[in-house]
């Protein structure tokens, strides 16, 4: 995608705003066909990752907002789900138009509030919005079958019916797209949703929804709730136990999708989970190496480090481990240029809040506290601002530090030394993540074997960005449950059922 490959190749001309002057930015919960504030008549601010501004206040909802959004989407199920694929279908292709015509205006606020530069954030758009053309062709084909009956006189056949209400919590750091991801395939498939976007970033989320409303999406069938950290517990109780609700789709942590898990399980929901990765990125001697370190570039900071699916252990060959990294080293140095979002040619900005900020540098100073080399960055930028981390590079890493395993969420390339084929399999499977992984190989050969061994729901051969509407995104073991984007995202939606005709004779 554009957006991906863009920012971190090459520089763009950036157009600097104020908040003011922001478009779409809505101030209310969406529910019933209503923008709404919180039953409680609480608030919470907004801010501006960059300089901690405040954006503006949206309400602060709590459980019982939750329930009012679950009842309104249960009530607009009842008729959305008789609407045919046809209508839906042309829904979608009206929101995605208002999508858009509105890129500058969504980028805007996404850079405002998660603090991504223009270039991205218009990438983000893009990509997000590829989700709901993607959905709104997808809609006319999620079929049935008729099977073949193993007795005479009798017919049997499967249909698709939609699940129902469908909870969908989303993180920070792709406000818009992990939105249009769940939402397109949803209502492709027929069923109704109560969105609760994360504390730091509801403004896109409200932004899309005013344009879904002028696209003609039905009272009730979307429903937004704000609500800030401390009621996210409440409200997401009953966003997985509500009777009403069919299905909870959620990207975020893999800690906050187990809880999820564990809530869903009391009423047998089906979910969708997208959670934590711990990408290995692979290079083999045969790769080209100024290639697999452009790719390195995408792959680890494209927004800054914060994507489930960004490079988190560099595993590189001995016999290219000097070379792969002095190149991916000087093109850290050209290109990661720190600084606010809106600031023309600047193509990283900050991390989203200081929690990230402070889980970044733990890790970093406990690695190079146990003996880990900083080659490039190491430290908070604080002559720009204290959510500015350097982009950096570690070598020396060892077991021992935390870095080595953990999810770094961040702009942080650890890079490691290995020898065999084996050696690279086993360090890259040994983890409990399962999500993206990334081979460079010139040796077919090898390439189908590391597709075959690798334990993730996604490997990536040659290349650094594999997502878009089209393939099935997902990951095994504790990355998630479920596929989202592909006919399967929309299928995830759905349930089978069969239905035995016999023929009465007459
Ligand atoms: N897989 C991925 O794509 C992502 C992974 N992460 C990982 O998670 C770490 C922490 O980030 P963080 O933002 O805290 O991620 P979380 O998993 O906490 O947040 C994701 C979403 O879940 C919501 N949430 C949190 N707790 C609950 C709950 N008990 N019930 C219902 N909803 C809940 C959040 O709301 P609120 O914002 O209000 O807390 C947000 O909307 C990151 O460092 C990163 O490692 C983070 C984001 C995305
Ligand atoms: O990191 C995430 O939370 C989602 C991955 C972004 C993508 O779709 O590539």
């Amino acid at each position: 995608m554009s957006f991906i490959r863009g920012g971190l190749l090459s520089k763009q001309t950036i157009i600097t705003m104020e908040y003011r002057h922001l478009h779409l930015l809505k101030k209310q919960g969406y529910i019933n066909g209503e923008w709404v504030n919180a039953k409680n008549n609480g608030s919470f601010p907004v801010l501006d990752p960059a300089n901690d501004k405040v954006i503006t206040d949206v309400p602060d909802m709590d459980a019982s907002d939750a329930k009012a959004a679950v009842d309104a989407a249960a009530c607009a199920f009842k008729t959305w789900r008789d609407t045919t694929a046809k209508e839906r279908s042309s829904i979608l292709r009206k929101w995605f138009d208002n999508c858009q015509k509105n890129t500058e205006h969504l980028a805007e606020i996404i850079t405002a509030e998660a603090g991504k530069p223009m270039i991205e954030s218009k990438g983000e758009i893009v990509y997000g919005n590829s989700f709901l053309e993607w959905y709104a062709d997808t809609a006319r084909h999620i079929n049935g079958e008729v099977i073949p009956s193993p007795w005479p006189n009798k017919h049997i056949m499967v249909t698709r019916h939609p699940l129902g209400v469908v909870s969908i919590i989303t993180p920070w750091n792709f406000p818009f797209a992990m939105i249009t991801r769940k939402v397109g395939a949803l209502l492709a498939a027929g069923c109704t949703c109560v969105i609760k976007p994360a504390e730091d970033t509801p403004l896109t989320a409200l932004a899309a929804v005013e344009l879904a409303l002028q696209a003609g999406v039905p009272k009730g069938v979307i429903n937004v709730i704000t609500s800030s950290r401390k009621n996210a517990p409440g409200v997401g109780k009953v966003l997985c136990e509500d009777p009403q609700v069919g299905c909870i789709s959620f990207t975020g942590s893999t800690n906050v999708g187990k809880i999820l898990y564990g809530m869903a399980a009391k009423g047998i929901k089906r979910v969708s989970l997208e959670l934590g990765g711990n990408a290995p990125f692979i290079v083999f001697p045969s790769a080209d190496i100024n290639h697999a370190a452009d790719q390195a570039m995408l792959a680890k900071f494209r927004n800054n480090g914060q994507a489930c699916v960004g490079a988190n252990r560099f595993l590189i060959h001995q016999d290219v481990f000097d070379q792969f990294v002095q190149c991916f080293k000087s093109k850290i140095q050209d290109r990661c240029i720190l600084g606010p979002g809106n600031k023309e040619g600047v193509t990283c900005g900050p991390l989203i809040n200081d929690a990230q900020v402070k889980s970044v540098s733990n890790l970093v100073d406990d690695a190079v506290s146990k003996g880990a080399k900083v080659l490039v960055g190491g430290k908070i930028a604080k002559s720009i601002g204290e959510k500015f981390y350097e982009s950096t590079m570690l070598i020396n890493v060892k077991k021992e530090m935390k870095i080595y395993e953990e999810e770094i969420f961040g702009p942080v390339a650890v890079c490691l030394k290995f020898k065999t084929e084996s050696e690279a399999l086993e360090i890259a499977n040994s983890t409990k993540s399962g999500l993206a992984s990334y081979v460079f190989t010139k040796d077919l050969g090898q390439a189908f074997r590391m597709s075959r061994q690798l334990e993730f729901g996604m490997v990536a051969i040659n290349d650094g960005v594999l997502s878009s509407a089209e393939p099935p995104f997902g990951g095994v073991k504790e990355s998630g449950i479920g596929r989202e984007g592909s006919k399967h995202g929309a299928e995830e939606y759905t349930d089978i059922k069969y239905t035995l005709f016999s023929a009465l004779d007459k």
